[in-house]
């Protein structure tokens, strides 16, 4: 396809409003709280704990938890949000390193966010899955459900707790996976309420744990303490309301009885049907950013298992390395673009709050970590980290010029709201919009096995253009400064042209801090691998500072080159 003239990129989150029959899980006991005081004898038992747990590891100082009332009088106030993804807290040793983590910064008063332990969420839905063609006679032998049991009640036993902690849950979801076999149905909103047995378990245990080592914590399902969303089951999103809902319980309970909390990631409560609702994979992140925000804390921590935000998925290039400063609007993009390591939608409330996001390694915890702000030096940064999202669906629509341009790209689009799709890149001639479809707003499938929503899409565009579906195709975003466009185009269009790669689309967005190329999905790896290489391994970066002389040679004299290196 010719490269378009005109070139702008957007998304259109287009919202479905799922209002059903109201039907609400009823919120389980609160883990009881030990009567131990969240004094200076406690740091003696957390000693003893969970010293005796890690003591043995070098890189790992124990240091106890000391009497975080300050004076001994009123509680001071929480300071910063804690996150930790399954990855973190996936085993009984696991959800010990990571008490003893938050115990070795005595001097911050946490919140602590959690997702469900291990793979437990794709368990779970495996186990929908399975439970709609089963018969319910057989649920109790779904290997996922032995899986979810086992991992749950073992970490019980080996972290001494008492099993009864989950086991009004683990009653639940069998009743409830029971139920989807009758029913032979796994509707979005079953989904959610099936997901969320993850994230009620981790926290109740590790809750308790705390509590066991004399650390005073209370465990909160998001869903009760105001986290309300929209109903869009499987992939909701955060209403206002929730700011001065969480703010408000979690600052008078802290206040009155000072108790870490432990919150449910990724979970909520949709505000029509008042049932559980879940805000898309990877959610947890952004319960974090939103209570950071709805507290006005001074931090928002995200641990993971990796080094904070790489140059690239490690997974795809196992030279990718840790990227120490980003903005919102970096990660955001970074995110929004496929970047797993954090959800798309989880720098909105950091940004409005202007509350700094610092991704570390719970494995790794004296790494540095990458440090997420509104604003940094960009003087120096050409590239920052190049995100790949594959198995994208593409389409090229040329107008049969049957409606000037504006009605053309207001039909157009009006087309995708009317259908409830969203869109991820745009490319625009006068005549043409080339654009790529988010598969993200869908849960755990493409867009394109929902045959029928294509299919209605492309029989409205031809009405008043000639469409063509270009399915297999991945973006490949260059986040950086796009200040420097022709500087890290020119370097990616010679690794390209060198690998024989085709760019079939390309669109610089708006926030200056993302290029899009759009290639066929087979070469895609082997292109991010290639400008890796070149942008990051060969002393590219290293050379900023020339990069700068050649790129201000560049702009003021326009018949300046630039030499590739
Ligand atoms: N650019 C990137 N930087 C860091 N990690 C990335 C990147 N792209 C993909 N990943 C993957 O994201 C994972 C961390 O995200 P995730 O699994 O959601 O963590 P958690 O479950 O701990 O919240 C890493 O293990 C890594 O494989
Ligand atoms: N457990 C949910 C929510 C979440 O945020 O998980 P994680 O932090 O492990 O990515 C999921 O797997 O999507």
């Amino acid at each position: 396809m010719a490269a378009p003239a005109l070139r702008i990129t957007a998304r259109l989150g287009l919202a479905l409003d799922g209002a059903t029959a109201a039907r609400r899980r009823e919120a389980s006991a609160p883990v009881a709280v030990p009567a131990a005081p969240w004094l200076k004898k406690a740091a003696v038992r957390c000693q003893r704990a969970v010293g005796a747990a890690v003591a043995e590891k070098k890189d790992a100082p124990v240091s106890v938890a000391q009497d975080r009332s300050g004076d001994g009088g009123a509680a001071p106030e929480l300071t910063v949000v804690m996150k930790f993804g399954g990855s973190s807290v996936a085993s009984a040793e696991r959800m010990r390193e990571v008490a003893d983590l938050i115990l070795s910064f005595p001097e911050e008063h946490p919140v602590v966010v959690l997702s469900a332990m291990g793979k437990t969420t794709n368990k779970l839905l495996m186990a929908g899955e399975k439970a709609v063609g089963c018969g319910a006679t057989n649920v109790s032998e779904l290997d996922e459900l032995s899986f979810v049991k086992e991992l749950h009640l073992g970490t019980l036993d080996q972290l001494g707790l008492d099993r009864s902690i989950v086991c009004g849950l683990l009653d639940e979801l069998e009743q409830l996976l029971k139920g989807i076999a009758m029913m032979k149905e796994l509707t979005l909103r079953t989904r959610d309420y099936l997901v969320s047995f993850g994230e009620c378990m981790s926290t109740r245990i590790f809750a308790a744990l705390l509590n066991k080592i004399g650390v005073k914590a209370r465990q909160y399902d998001a869903f009760d303490l105001g986290f309300i969303t929209t109903d869009d089951f499987t992939n909701a999103d955060i209403l206002e309301a929730t700011y001065p809902a969480v703010a408000r319980r979690l600052h008078v309970e802290w206040i009155n009885d000072p108790a870490i909390p432990i919150v449910t990631g990724f979970l909520g409560k949709g505000w029509r049907s008042g049932a559980i609702t879940t805000l898309g994979r990877g959610g947890s992140d952004l319960t974090a950013t939103t209570i950071g925000k709805a507290l006005g804390l001074r931090e928002i921590q995200v641990w993971k298992d990796v080094d904070g935000v790489l140059t690239c998925d490690p997974n795809i290039h196992p030279k990718a390395k840790p990227v120490p400063y980003l903005t919102f609007d970096e990660a955001a993009e970074l995110a929004y673009f496929g970047a797993q390591v954090l959800h798309p939608q989880s720098m909105r409330p950091a940004r409005e709050g202007d509350v700094p996001v610092r991704v570390k390694n719970s494995y790794n915890r004296r790494a540095p970590g990458t440090l997420i702000t509104k604003a940094r030096d960009m003087s120096k940064t050409v590239l920052t980290s190049i995100v790949l999202k594959s198995n994208i669906t593409m389409l090229d629509i040329v107008s049969t010029r049957m409606l000037g341009q504006y009605g053309f790209l207001a039909k157009v689009f009006s087309i995708f709201e009317d259908l409830g799709i969203s869109v991820d890149c745009v490319a625009t001639s006068e005549v043409s919009i080339s654009l790529t479809l988010d598969p993200s707003k869908l849960w755990s499938c493409e867009l394109v096995q929902h045959k029928n929503e294509l299919d209605d899409v492309i029989e409205e565009l031809e009405k008043i253009a000639v469409v063509h579906l270009l399915q297999n195709r991945s973006i490949i975003s260059l986040i950086g400064n796009v200040q420097r466009s022709s500087l890290i185009l020119e370097k990616a269009f010679n690794v390209l042209r060198r690998n024989g790669v085709n760019v079939q689309m390309i669109s610089q967005g708006a926030s200056k801090v993302n290029i899009s190329l759009v290639v066929h999905d087979s070469e895609a790896k082997q292109c991010v691998q290639a400008l890796h290489s070149a942008f990051f391994e060969n002393g590219f970066l290293l050379e900023a500072d020339e990069l700068d002389v050649l790129h201000d040679g560049f702009t003021s004299h326009s018949n300046g080159t630039i030499h590739s290196h």
